[in-house]
């Protein structure tokens, strides 16, 4: 999006003189977003003094811009003219009730209704644009000028959640990346504290992050001294051009280069890990001096560890194990505190920077068989719980433990809205967009997503605010603990919590006893932490959340595939709003399955939990008042979307009259359909292009969404209706699996995306390669009848009307076809000549099987197109 330099780093000091430059230190508008125009009155923005003698307002810290009023009203022009045609559509083929089979004729005006109320609810909810830009340096000025009781500013204090479960599918160098790049972010130190979820609790991530500590203590200073970005490891020592930051130009060369050896060296030791505990253990099992227990692994400190083994025991495996914590860093003292000039043992010298480290706690809470765990939810719960006893922060920011921080100054942004004067109270989370580093550049499998990241959330923003997307969030405490926000309520939150809290939270005196803390909203100085082992053990037991809200009105929601949507439509639903954060560079950035297996089981996942979200209390249908009508179109929208898995598979399939039928019509008179329906394909295309403009992104951003939808809806969405079905016969549904992400080698950038050209056969491949074959016949058939029988022109321009809808069906599931073709997609004229080598066998075999039955074929023949254009 902008050009801008790594946001906030200096930046217009006021902020007033020049509005529009400041914000964009914040990043996002720039000079690519030339349609995009500030929102704001001039006022609010200098804050201008009030009439009735009160103080002066403080100026805002984010700025909101809209779409330039001559684009975005062509967009609503557009949007209008589709309606009416789309109504004009409705009326006539009420009136035409003509076709050669009355019930497909039924099925596709169901069809075709589905598809103009579902894109309705879709481009409602993108009439009004919004994009907010933090003011960096206002924070700056505001929050730390003066220095708030013995601490370094007076920005809020902040827990970070980070979460992981499988050192091996979730590369554990990835995930300490992550934590790398957490405990570097330019944050007062003292002022966050990372809790790292463990929910395999395995050894090897225990020693993992024991190792990233020692790390730290080199990495984050050395960060700081130079001010380099990004501050996870992995990807600055990757990265080819850096600009440079620091205050100490002179040293940097040197620095870097001990500190890359030092980094090589600590991913050696990470690597040896799981070696080198199974030998330690191995030489306890035979050292006499020690208990024997057998496949037992002995720590370092002389202690078994209560987590699973290298070699899973009885009571010591994955799914069956005590709770473990371990404060790996401890809370920093409030004061600066710098290191140590150059020595032998440290060759970087750290006497002008403070090298204090971030609280850093590993957990990973009680597992038993027979529990159900309720996966990253149950993780983050526990978290929450956790974090009360310890830190308590009123914010908290949370990532998957593939994503990294990849601006140091992201937190800093997402305080701009929670802090801001106007909604900032009524705001229960900001949303960061989801960013990928290792896609493919054309993005065969849309993993960037963009049309969704920076189209429909844009949108969202302009009404109540973006959905929660599962990492890179930050939440304010108490609105996960189910407090009304204050627009709706003028009580004082704390107390309201506090009334009910013993069926509700659960039974730990402590944990209640933190809540007029967590409320405390704008508290900048950390709570001195005190460990309490009986007590932090009881709040990660499994029985802990028995009978009480977590899960339900209290925390991430249960029970469902996917707990991010839900969880920030309860928000929503409570009357809370949530702001959309895009910075340049991008504040956050994680891996994407780049297989298409995988990633078709990621869909899945999502179009599984937004039906069961749909079929559950938490419907949007049945949300009271305090949801906006649009954000509840929005959540209709996401939550029902598969539902046209079922007419799109039928128009998939509807070219199979190719191959059997003579003439076949679905609505006639043809000529007046087929004209109505390029009308409302041509407007959705044009619309799609507008979009594309006010968004900012390319022609291929927008194909590759089109062409997922397609394929979604073809292949995936099915199992997610079966999914739904089995559910509400009280089964089981589908079981979702953890998405695995490969570890990319920082090889040349064709290994790095080796994964892009694995096949894994499953079945969910099974039904786009069936249309994909049907699609395929049906060309070869027309051919075929084309060279068998000679054709009038009105024939052959009715036959190529077909023809195009076959083909546009290629185009859509091209990608899918590739990524069936393996290490073959990479030589894409193979497939081309497969197809040609398919249609021409299809073609002789109907030429010479059917071919001989004139009278039966040798009539107009048509394959049917969908009615109204579907995405
Ligand atoms: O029992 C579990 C299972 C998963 N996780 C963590 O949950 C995160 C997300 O799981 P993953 O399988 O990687 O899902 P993705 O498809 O990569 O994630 C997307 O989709 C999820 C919803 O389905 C969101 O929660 C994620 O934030 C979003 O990035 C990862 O950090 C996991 O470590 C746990 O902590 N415990
Ligand atoms: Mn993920």
């Amino acid at each position: 999006m902008a050009s801008a330099p790594a946001a906030g780093a200096g930046g217009n000091a006021g902020g007033l003189a020049e509005p529009l430059l400041a914000a964009a230190n914040g990043g996002g508008v720039g000079a690519k977003d030339k349609y995009w125009v500030p929102a704001d009155e001039k006022e609010e923005m200098l804050g201008a003094s009030q009439e009735d003698g009160r103080p002066p307002q403080q100026p805002l810290l984010y700025r909101t811009f809209r779409v330039k009023g001559a684009l975005i009203n062509l967009y609503r022009l557009l949007t209008l003219v589709r309606v009416i045609v789309v109504i004009l559509f409705f009326t006539w083929r009420m009136k035409h009730r003509d076709s050669d089979a009355m019930w497909l004729w039924w099925i596709s005006v169901v069809g075709d209704l589905w598809f103009g109320v579902s894109w309705l609810l879709n481009q409602l909810t993108k009439l009004k644009p919004r994009k907010c830009i933090p003011n960096l340096s206002l924070l700056r000025e505001q929050f730390e000028q003066q220095p708030v009781d013995g601490s370094s500013s007076g920005l809020p204090v902040l827990d970070v959640f980070i979460n992981t479960v499988d050192p091996v599918d979730e590369p554990m160098l990835y995930t300490m990346n992550s934590v790398l790049s957490i405990l570097a972010t330019d944050y007062p130190a003292e002022k966050h504290a990372t809790y790292f979820s463990d929910d395999g609790g395995s050894l090897v991530h225990y020693e993992g992050l024991l190792e990233t500590a020692k790390f730290a203590a080199l990495w984050v200073p050395f960060c700081r001294k130079h001010c380099v970005e990004p501050r996870a490891p992995e990807s600055y020592f990757w990265t080819k051009t850096r600009l440079y930051a620091g205050n100490a130009p002179e040293e940097f060369v040197d620095d870097h280069r001990c500190m890359h050896v030092e980094y090589e060296e600590f991913k050696a030791r990470l690597d040896a890990l799981s070696t080198v505990i199974a030998q330690r253990s191995e030489a306890c099992n035979h050292a006499n001096t020690k208990v024997r227990c057998e496949n037992a692994t002995w720590m370092l400190d002389g202690t078994q560890w209560q987590g699973t083994w290298v070699e899973p025991a009885t009571g010591h495996r994955k799914g069956h194990h005590p709770a473990i914590l371990q404060v790996m860093l401890n809370q920093p003292s409030n004061e600066p505190q710098l290191g140590m000039p150059a020595s032998s043992d440290n060759p970087l010298d750290f006497s002008t920077v403070d090298v204090r480290l971030p609280m850093l706690v590993y957990i990973s809470r009680e597992k038993r068989p027979g529990y159900d765990h309720q996966k990253k939810a149950g993780a983050m719960n526990v978290q929450l719980r956790v974090s009360a006893l310890l830190s308590n922060a009123p914010f908290i920011i949370n990532f998957d433990g593939d994503h990294y921080i990849n601006n140091s100054q992201a937190f800093r942004a997402a305080m701009c809205f929670m802090l801001d004067r106007r909604d900032g109270d009524d705001t229960a989370f900001v949303q960061f967009p989801q960013r990928f580093d290792d896609v493919d550049p054309t993005d065969r499998y849309c993993n960037h997503n963009r049309m969704f990241f920076d189209a429909t959330l844009l949108g969202l923003n302009g009404i109540q605010g973006p959905s929660f997307v599962g990492t890179g969030c930050m939440f304010r405490r108490v609105a996960l603990y189910g407090a009304d926000p204050p627009r709706w309520q003028p009580d004082d939150d704390s107390k309201a919590l506090q009334q009910h809290s013993p069926n509700i939270f659960g039974t730990s005196a402590a944990f209640v006893n933190s809540l007029p803390m967590a409320a405390d909203q704008e508290r900048s100085v950390a709570t001195p932490v005190t460990l309490d082992e009986a007590e932090l053990s009881d709040v990660m037991t499994c029985a802990y959340e028995d009978s009480t809200e977590w899960g339900n009105g209290v925390g991430w929601v249960y029970n469902i595939a996917t707990e991010d949507v839900v969880t920030g439509f309860r928000l929503h639903r409570a009357g809370w709003r949530s702001m959309y954060c895009a910075m340049e560079p991008d504040a956050f950035r994680g891996t994407a399955p780049i297989n298409l297996t995988e990633r078709l089981y990621q869909i899945l996942r999502w179009s599984g939990g937004s039906l069961e979200m749909f079929f559950s209390r938490f419907c949007p249908l049945l949300a009271g008042r305090r949801l906006h009508p649009m954000q509840r179109i929005a959540y209709v929208n996401m939550t029902t979307y598969p539902v046209s898995t079922f007419f799109i598979v039928m128009y998939d399939l509807y070219p199979v009259m190719w191959l059997f039928h003579g003439h076949f019509y679905i609505q006639k008179p043809f000529q007046t359909f087929a004209l109505f329906v390029a009308v409302i394909i041509a407007t959705v295309e044009v619309i799609g292009m507008v979009e594309v403009k006010w968004a900012g992104l390319t022609l291929l951003d927008w194909f590759r969404n089109e062409q997922f939808y397609i394929i979604g809806t073809t292949g995936v969405y099915p199992t997610a209706m079966l999914h739904i079905l089995l559910r509400s016969l009280g089964l089981k549904g589908v079981s979702f699996k953890l998405t695995a992400k490969k570890l990319m080698t920082a090889g040349s950038a064709r290994e790095r995306l080796a994964e892009l050209y694995d096949v894994q056969w499953a079945p969910l491949l099974a039904p786009t390669v069936v249309v994909l074959a049907v699609n395929v016949a049906a060309i070869g058939a027309a051919v075929g009848k084309a060279v068998a029988w000679r054709w009038s022109t009105v024939q052959v321009a009715e036959a190529a009307t077909g023809l195009t809808f076959n083909v546009w069906m290629l185009l859509l599931l091209y990608p899918f076809a590739l990524g069936i073709m393996g290490l073959w997609s990479k030589r894409p004229y193979v497939l081309f000549a497969l197809l040609l080598a398919a249609v021409a066998a299809t073609a002789s075999v109907y030429v010479v099987l059917v071919g001989s039955v004139p009278d039966f074929l040798s009539s107009r023949d048509l394959g049917s197109i969908p009615s109204s254009k579907l995405v």
